[in-house]
């Protein structure tokens, strides 16, 4: 059998962990490789090893049977290996071409041509069904077309072997059925693809094999053909996993949250939401479905203040807190989970106790006349860290950004519950996670139910919108569309609200 790549038990380790322990991953010439394992298992390290950000301390890796060093990501490319990372490497003022040719081109100082440039670039997205215009400015097109011109700069400089890192979580649902096309169409061409997925479902549609790593260890490689999305779950966390939500009916009690005619301008300045009524009660979930763009970001931002409303009134507890400022609203027991958690989740830099103290080091008994109690603090945040069981070399004192993406949410997680708030504003709380974590976090949040607080839930994901909430106030255009019961409603029903057709039918 003829491999492409082989990683041959290759060790990595970083200050306090042994991120990968004698791992092996052999890509077969022509097929779509899935990664699979847990929040922190030890996946990118691996690619990075192979793209060349990272040296081994031990292990061998060989690309077309020859035994090569990667010393940097030059010498990756040269050996026709390309890496999409989670967080694109795009300039936004430029145009798909202009991004492409930087760095190769420009880099090396050749004459440019610019149109042949152009021109290569539409005959390899035709080629490979990208769909993408060479011309565009990368500001001007969605985030699912930003992914297609990393991959395109991938083939624009005859990568063979494309990794791709965790590419479907900044995805719609629709972009992913795409990508899986897309990677369809690289492998019947010849290359090979290397994908880190925690969705088990895209690894069933796309994959043909598939490796599990746990805790920096291989544990195997299966044709994904013949195995189930629940062996390979199981594998990957090492003990039986339960796909579904357990959760008694609800008890709601008071209104915790109510908002009346609120209408919000997007980022052009039009109402991104508009004359939105709901409530959200003390002891109920309410889930917002709706495809991404149709006012979730305005609706999220007005609730917790970083945004103003245009119109219409926010009340919590009884009190209107429309004109408040966010520290206020955290007082008065807004939390809020955010979608981007290294924009406004997490300071990277600082330390992860520091991070858990983001809301509240400035009450007792963290600090006392503007000193802080270290004590105090170490405690409290190792309580939260092993408790949402968040993974890392030097536990409290790592540097937040050192930790894996999944292991960096869990940790604003359990932040935000740890507040104990009245509204827990949870958006995607689980995009990036492992499947056994999910399964924690889902738990944790219908735990919060249940202790009588309200949690207003905002996911792309409707198999979680679903299972989790009690009721589901769907979306479009910045419009509630209608409100449905979670235990007496389907995917088909809530598709077509989503779509803009009301209950009933109507339009
Ligand atoms: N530069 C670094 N410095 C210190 N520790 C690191 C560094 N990079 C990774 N680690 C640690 O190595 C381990 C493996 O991390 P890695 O990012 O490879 O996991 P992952 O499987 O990709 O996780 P996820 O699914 O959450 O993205 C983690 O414990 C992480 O904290």
């Amino acid at each position: 059998m003829e491999f492409v790549v082989e990683m041959l038990n290759i060790r990595k380790e970083f200050p306090g962990v042994v991120a990968n322990d004698d791992i092996t991953l052999q890509l077969r010439k022509g097929e779509i490789h899935a990664l699979l394992g847990e929040n922190g298992a030890g996946k990118s390290t691996l690619m990075s090893i192979l793209f060349g950000m990272y040296q081994p301390d031990r292990g061998t890796i060989n690309v077309r049977g020859e035994q090569v060093k990667i010393a940097n990501p030059n010498v990756a490319n040269k050996l026709g290996i390309g890496m999409v990372h989670q967080h694109f490497k795009l300039v936004s003022n430029f145009t798909v071409t202009e991004n492409i040719i930087l760095g190769n081109e420009l880099k090396r100082g050749l004459v440019l041509n610019i149109k042949g440039a152009a021109r290569k670039i539409e005959a390899l997205s035709k080629r490979y069904g990208l769909n993408v215009d060479p011309h565009a400015k990368i500001e001007d097109i969605s985030v699912g077309m930003q992914q297609r011109v990393e991959i395109l700069k991938m083939l624009y400089r005859d990568a063979e072997v494309l990794i791709l890192d965790e590419p479907s979580a900044v995805l719609t649902p629709q972009e992913i059925d795409e990508l899986i096309k897309i990677m369809k169409s690289l492998v019947a061409e010849g290359k090979s693809v290397i994908v880190i997925t925690h969705k088990l479902k895209e690894i069933k549609a796309a994959a043909n094999r598939c490796t599990v790593i746990r805790r920096g260890k291989t544990i195997g490689t299966v044709d994904v053909a013949t195995t189930s999305e629940l062996q390979m779950a199981e594998m990957m966390v090492g003990r039986s996993v339960n796909f579904k939500v357990e959760k008694k009916p609800s008890q709601p009690g008071d209104v915790i949250l109510q908002l009346e005619g609120l209408t919000v301008n997007n980022n052009k300045n039009v109402p991104g939401l508009k004359d939105f009524n709901l409530e959200v009660r003390a002891g109920e979930i309410v889930g917002i479905a709706g495809v991404e763009g149709n006012g979730q970001s305005e609706l999220v931002e007005a609730i917790t203040g970083l945004r103003k409303s245009e119109r219409g009134r926010i009340i919590l507890n009884g009190h209107e807190i429309t004109k408040e400022s966010i520290r206020e609203r955290i007082n008065k027991g807004v939390a809020h989970i955010p979608e981007d958690r290294q924009k406004r989740g997490l300071v990277l830099d600082y330390t992860l106790e520091e991070n858990m103290i983001l809301q509240v080091y400035q009450r007792e008994p963290f600090s006392k006349r503007g000193i802080l109690n270290k004590g105090a603090i170490r405690k409290y945040a190792s309580g939260i860290l092993e408790s949402f069981d968040v993974r890392s070399g030097r536990g409290p004192l790592s540097v937040s950004r050192s930790l894996s993406g999944g292991n960096q949410q869990k940790a604003i997680i359990g932040r935000e519950i740890e507040l104990d708030p009245s509204l827990l504003i949870a958006v995607q709380p689980t995009r990036g996670l492992d499947v056994g974590s999910i399964e924690y976090i889902h738990k944790r949040l219908i735990g919060h139910r249940d202790r009588g607080k309200a949690v207003l839930l905002i996911s792309l994901e409707l198999d979680e919108v679903i299972n989790v909430s009690d009721r589901i106030a769907v979306v479009n255009n910045g419009e509630l569309i209608g409100i449905v019961d979670a235990a007496a409603t389907n995917e088909n029903e809530i598709g077509l609200m989503m779509a803009g057709v009301g209950k009933g039918g109507e339009q």
